[in-house]
């Protein structure tokens, strides 16, 4: 498997890599919880771009992302404007996606860009050229807010993902049983050892998926997200704390 290299940041190595969200509603009070999240030490932290009151006006976004980077130095940065049916908080149209992230490529401020398979897939291949033009580098990204899709059908997206260019692989499903939680990990498993060239990354949201929060060494998943301030997803537990977990499960699996 490749491993993805961001700043001083590999992915797809030793410990998976946390990330942190950044949530605020406003530009004054995100400047208040970068200077929380810092000092949690994240290897990267995701600017979740639809939790900005103002989000949906492209110069702010951009003006805003500016400030965020200056602010972050040599923290790796991840730009996402989730969409709102795969759990965003703004619901904008397609071309403002597409608008949106082409702006902030061509910004070249963040390190990294989400850009969801379903989007569309005329969208998603600009999007791809366009980020490999100015050396972005893609987590492509899918969610599933009500189930966990079968087995076959999470690999068939994250092969698709990889197929179309992205440089990690990123599904985020909801377990209804504690089944659904084992069976993304085998999905995990699977892709570790068949299918993946890329660094991927597997999560079962809310309550019940904690273990593929804190699994990822295990099974291959190359990092996971864990809240700064404000969660960003069901499930989500404090940074530091994961933080711990992950390296008492890394400690433990080499000694
Ligand atoms: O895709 C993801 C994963 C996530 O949904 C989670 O479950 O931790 C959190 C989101 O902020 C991020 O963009």
């Amino acid at each position: 498997m490749n491993i993805v290299s961001v700043k001083n940041v590999q992915i797809g190595t030793g410990i998976p890599k946390v990330i942190i969200p950044l949530m605020a509603a406003t530009a004054h009070e995100l400047k208040i919880e970068i200077q929380e999240v810092k000092k949690e030490n994240p290897d990267m932290v995701e600017w979740r771009a639809d939790a900005l009151i103002e989000g949906d006006k492209l110069e702010t976004v951009i003006h805003v992302l500016s400030e965020i980077k200056e602010a972050l130095g040599e923290i790796p940065l991840l730009f996402t404007f989730r969409s709102y049916k795969e759990g965003g908080q703004k619901e904008t149209s397609s071309s403002y996606y597409m608008n949106l992230l082409t702006a902030v490529i061509e910004s070249k401020y963040p390190d990294l860009v989400d850009i969801e398979l379903f989007i569309g897939s005329s969208i998603v291949k600009r999007l791809v050229k366009k980020a490999k033009e100015q050396q972005i580098m893609v987590i492509m990204s899918n969610h599933d807010f009500q189930a966990t899709p079968a087995n076959e059908e999470m690999i068939n997206r994250l092969v698709t993902m990889q197929e179309a260019g992205a440089d990690i692989l990123k599904i985020a499903v909801m377990p209804t049983c504690i089944m659904d939680v084992l069976r993304l990990l085998a999905v995990a498993e699977t892709m570790k050892t068949t299918y993946a060239k890329q660094p991927f990354i597997t999560i079962a949201m809310g309550q019940m998926g904690l273990l593929s929060r804190i699994a990822g060494e295990m099974v291959g998943s190359a990092a996971t997200f864990g809240s700064g301030k404000q969660a960003s997803a069901p499930g989500q537990i404090e940074a530091e704390e994961l933080k711990y977990l992950l390296g008492r499960l890394h400690y433990h699996s080499k000694n």
